[in-house]
């Protein structure tokens, strides 16, 4: 054979390659659009890997976002990821009616399939008939409807006066895990009710699930397994430890939180969420109706209320009292609003909120300002979109980047200060739900796949801290350093981030004029 033959053939093919490329590209961009513009090149590949891996991938997106526009696209291999950088773009993709049932789902994930009960769960599967379904009766049961609204607001009060009672004594406390024992204690409630039949062990089940998914949800663990499953069961690496650590502590909630809640089931008296299902799974069988409830997808649901209700809910109650530390002017002006219309005598309740605007907008800007989860969670499309004129390929992570959303200058005046006011009117009014300044606050995502528990989980943000600041005035103890309050400065390396646990001071307030 002539020595030039392999060469020229070698160069034939990557021109072939190249040509059916160019044409793929070509029919795509008559079929759905241009192509999405961003980073293209190995070092380009190379940040986006690290900042993965690192658990600071939220830079790298800042950064082509500020380079790029709105909506910017990262290809590795064949997977494309598409970051979504202006809370419009946000909505419209997610919300738009020809359009949502594309954009909607989840990328596959090995948490989803291997810990959350695989296609039981609502979470992490796509958006089908039977997803919606599921949601619906998740909503509904959440909702708590009628009486059980005051019922839920009262157990949560009697968590809180349990706390204040706790603290009354204390001149410091270490608020972080002061927070999370609260968080967890609630999050008990609303699985199993009263507090009354809680017992420590349930507790500590509930507390080490907790810590080992949050060990395990991050990057470089969810990828690898994702790829490569079967990792999951060889001996000596990592990943089977870790691996089977979690499905026990799963399965140990499940013994605490499904099948003794199951045997001591009783459909007149319901006693959290757990047990609404079961009357929801008992009710649709009764009914004959093609949808059902598995006993797998309560469990699922367990999993998914612990961990979502679990670590943004902490970390956003710390990093608020954080920043209140660090700035007593705002912390003053919150317990003026609430002394004035809750007094000494009462405890705040969720009637009280619609009269503390000041309250809310900090609780708002809380959100925006520290934005502890940067990507929130990622959507998915399985097949190819036409976008205002953009090719979304199929099978395309689409990420919401809340960490840039939250701080366009051309959206929030001043981003990197924390200003409660940007969220009331002239007049001091919480801006309505459906303002311009609201609708770009993206915290709990958007559409069809957006948070169920938002309502849940800032009626229960205003109940701690209108109950702690309505009793405490909280301080910087003195020679101990506190974190810093901006979140550029926190630790990489969670999902969800936070600052350094901390502690403070803390005086009463008027607690000696209550009985
Ligand atoms: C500060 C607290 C919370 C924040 C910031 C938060 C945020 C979010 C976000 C960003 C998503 C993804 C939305 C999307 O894909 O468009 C989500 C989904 C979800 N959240 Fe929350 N959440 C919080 C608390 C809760 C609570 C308390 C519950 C349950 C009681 C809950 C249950 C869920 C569930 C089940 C989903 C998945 C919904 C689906 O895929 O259809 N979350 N949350």
């Amino acid at each position: 054979m002539d020595p030039c033959t392999l060469p020229v053939l070698g160069l034939c093919l990557i021109v072939l390659g190249w040509l059916y490329q160019r044409q793929i590209r070509t029919k795509d961009k008559q079929l759905y659009g241009r192509a999405i513009p961003g980073p293209t090149g190995w070092r380009s590949m190379k940040a986006f890997l690290s900042g993965a891996f690192n658990n600071n991938l939220h830079i790298f997106a800042w950064e082509c976002a500020r380079r790029y526009g709105d909506v910017v696209q990262v290809t590795l291999g064949s997977q494309a990821t598409i970051f979504l950088n202006n809370p419009k773009t946000i909505r419209k993709l997610f919300s738009d009616n020809d359009i949502k049932r594309f954009s909607n789902d989840r990328p596959p994930s090995f948490i989803g399939k291997y810990i959350v009960y695989d296609t039981h769960n609502m979470a992490f599967t796509h958006r089908t008939s039977v997803q919606q379904q599921r949601r619906k009766v998740f909503h509904r049961v959440l909702k708590f409807y009628g009486e059980n609204v005051c019922r839920i607001e009262g157990i949560i009060v009697k968590v809180l006066s349990k706390l204040t009672e706790h603290m009354k004594n204390k001149s410091e406390i270490e608020l972080t895990d002061l927070v999370s024992d609260t968080v967890l204690e609630m999050i008990y409630i609303l699985l199993a009710g009263d507090l009354t039949s809680k017992s420590q062990e349930s507790m500590n089940v509930l507390r080490h699930f907790n810590r080992k998914w949050e060990q395990f949800f991050v990057f470089e663990i969810e990828t690898v397994l994702q790829c490569f499953p079967f990792l999951r069961k060889v001996p000596g690496l990592p990943f089977k430890r870790k691996y089977e650590t979690l499905l026990q502590a799963r399965d140990d909630v499940m013994e605490h939180y499904f099948h003794d809640m199951k045997n001591t089931y009783s459909k007149d008296q319901e006693r959290g969420i757990v047990d609404y299902l079961l009357t929801a799974q008992a009710e649709l069988l009764e009914s004959g109706d093609d949808f059902t409830i598995t006993d797998d997808t309560i469990k699922a649901s367990i999993c998914e209320t612990t961990a979502a209700a679990y670590v943004s809910s902490t970390s956003t109650v710390s990093t608020l009292f954080l920043i209140l530390l660090q700035h007593p002017d705002i912390q003053e002006k919150m317990y003026t609003e609430i002394a004035g219309v809750v007094g000494a005598e009462e405890t705040p309740q969720l009637l009280h909120r619609s009269q503390l605007p000041y309250v809310e907008a900090t609780i708002l800007e809380t959100l925006r300002y520290t934005t502890v989860s940067p990507f929130l969670l990622p959507h998915y499309t399985r097949t190819d979109i036409s976008f205002e004129g953009m090719h979304i390929p199929r099978n395309s992570v689409l990420v919401m980047n809340a960490w840039h959303c939250h701080r366009r200058e051309d959206l929030w005046e001043d981003p990197w200060t924390f200003k409660p006011e940007r969220f009331l009117n002239e007049k001091g009014e919480l801006l309505a739900s459906n303002h311009p300044v609201r609708m770009n606050l993206v915290a709990f995502g958007a559409g069809s796949r957006q948070c169920p528990g938002e309502t849940f989980s800032k009626s229960r943000l205003f109940l701690i801290v209108a109950t702690l600041l309505n009793n405490f005035e909280f301080f910087p103890l003195e020679g101990v350093p506190l974190p810093s309050e901006d979140p550029r400065d926190w630790p990489d390396g969670n999902v969800i981030k936070a600052p350094e646990p901390f502690r403070c001071g803390l005086r009463k307030r008027h607690y000696e004029t209550k009985a």
